[in-house]
């Protein structure tokens, strides 16, 4: 295919990782970073693919310095960020799109442990998008013998998915340091897929999107795996270290902490059942042990497994 100029933003582990997939395919990368030496103007022109990869606590800030520049109107926006805005529990894409109505707007998400990327193991991922033609592109530019890209015209589906899976893999990182059993975490996954769903559905998106690989997928990588961050956030808690403890020493961003309190408060303002997420709010806000969330969730109500 033609070479396409893709800025990046955020220098960060998954966007190096991403930007090493499209360098590799032979596109032109420019990779920008708050703290790097690249001059955002310089990295934005001419770009027909821009892709942020920056943290959620960052996202807000640079759609707006990136609004501040011209931009081709034909300029496709990547969101691979897997987090939720605490103001507005908006998602990333639905950031990027509003500051940008007239531009499509692809999310990337998928099983992607940055890690396993970097060192050219195989691995799937979704392009996202109401423009097919958008997301055709995307797939295209990152697709290669060791990174398989779908295309998906459910972003919205997609973007959750890879979001809400966190809370589910800070859960499990507990119940593997807890040494709870292959039942549990099986049981764990489950349910926790159920209440993925339960929350996408609520919020529009499809079903069966969480059963792909950017819901179910990602959550069997990010569940079973220590080199996820927000597993490890769980595990080290069952160790009985605390929060900040972790955070102060976790290389890069566990977004399932942020994500939690978000989904908390929407949750209630909605009348969503989140009994998984919930206990994991109550132990990262120090309110019970990990033993008690494991009771609180051992001893609910029992009811029918679908209702
Ligand atoms: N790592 C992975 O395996 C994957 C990560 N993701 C998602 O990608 C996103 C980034 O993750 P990852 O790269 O691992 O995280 P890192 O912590 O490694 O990097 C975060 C990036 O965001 C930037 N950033 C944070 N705050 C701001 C801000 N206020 N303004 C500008 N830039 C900011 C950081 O800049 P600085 O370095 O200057 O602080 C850094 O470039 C997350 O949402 C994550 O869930 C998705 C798939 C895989
Ligand atoms: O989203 C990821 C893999 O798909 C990365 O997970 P962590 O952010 O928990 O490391």
């Amino acid at each position: 295919m033609q070479k396409t100029t893709i800025a990046i933003l955020g220098g960060g582990a998954w966007g190096l990782a991403l930007a090493d997939l499209a360098s590799a395919n032979g596109h032109i990368v420019r990779v920008w970073s708050r703290r790097g030496s690249t001059n955002l103007e310089a990295v934005l022109q001419d770009a027909q693919i821009i892709l942020s990869a920056i943290a959620m606590k960052g996202v807000s800030d640079v759609v707006s310095q990136v609004k501040s520049f011209p931009l081709s109107p034909n300029t496709i926006f990547v969101t691979a960020t897997k987090g939720l805005d605490p103001q507005t529990t908006c998602t990333p894409s639905q950031i990027w799109q509003t500051a940008f109505p007239h531009h499509p707007v692809v999310v990337l998400s998928g099983p992607n442990l940055s890690k396993e990327i970097q060192q050219s193991l195989p691995a799937a991922t979704v392009a996202a998008s109401n423009d097919t033609a958008a997301a055709e592109l995307v797939q295209l530019v990152f697709s290669s013998p060791r990174f398989r890209v779908y295309t998906n015209a459910d972003p919205l589906g997609v973007e959750l998915g890879g979001t809400l899976k966190n809370i589910m893999a800070i859960a499990s990182g507990v119940c593997d340091g807890l040494h709870l059993g292959t039942n549990a975490k099986a049981a764990l996954v489950t349910r926790g897929l159920t209440e993925m769903v339960r929350i996408g559905k609520s919020w529009g998106a499809k079903t069966e999107t969480f059963y792909g690989l950017s819901g179910l997928g990602d959550l069997l990588a990010t569940c079973n795996s220590p080199l996820s961050r927000n597993y490890q956030v769980g595990y080290q808690m069952a160790l009985g270290q605390t929060l900040t403890e972790i955070l102060a020493n976790l290389p890069g961003t566990a977004e399932g902490v942020n994500t939690c309190q978000v989904l908390v408060q929407r949750a209630k303002q909605h009348n969503i059942a989140i009994p998984i997420t919930e206990q994991v709010y109550r132990l990262l806000e120090g309110e019970v042990t990990t033993r008690q969330a494991l009771d609180e969730l051992m001893l609910r109500d029992i009811k029918p497994e679908y209702n």
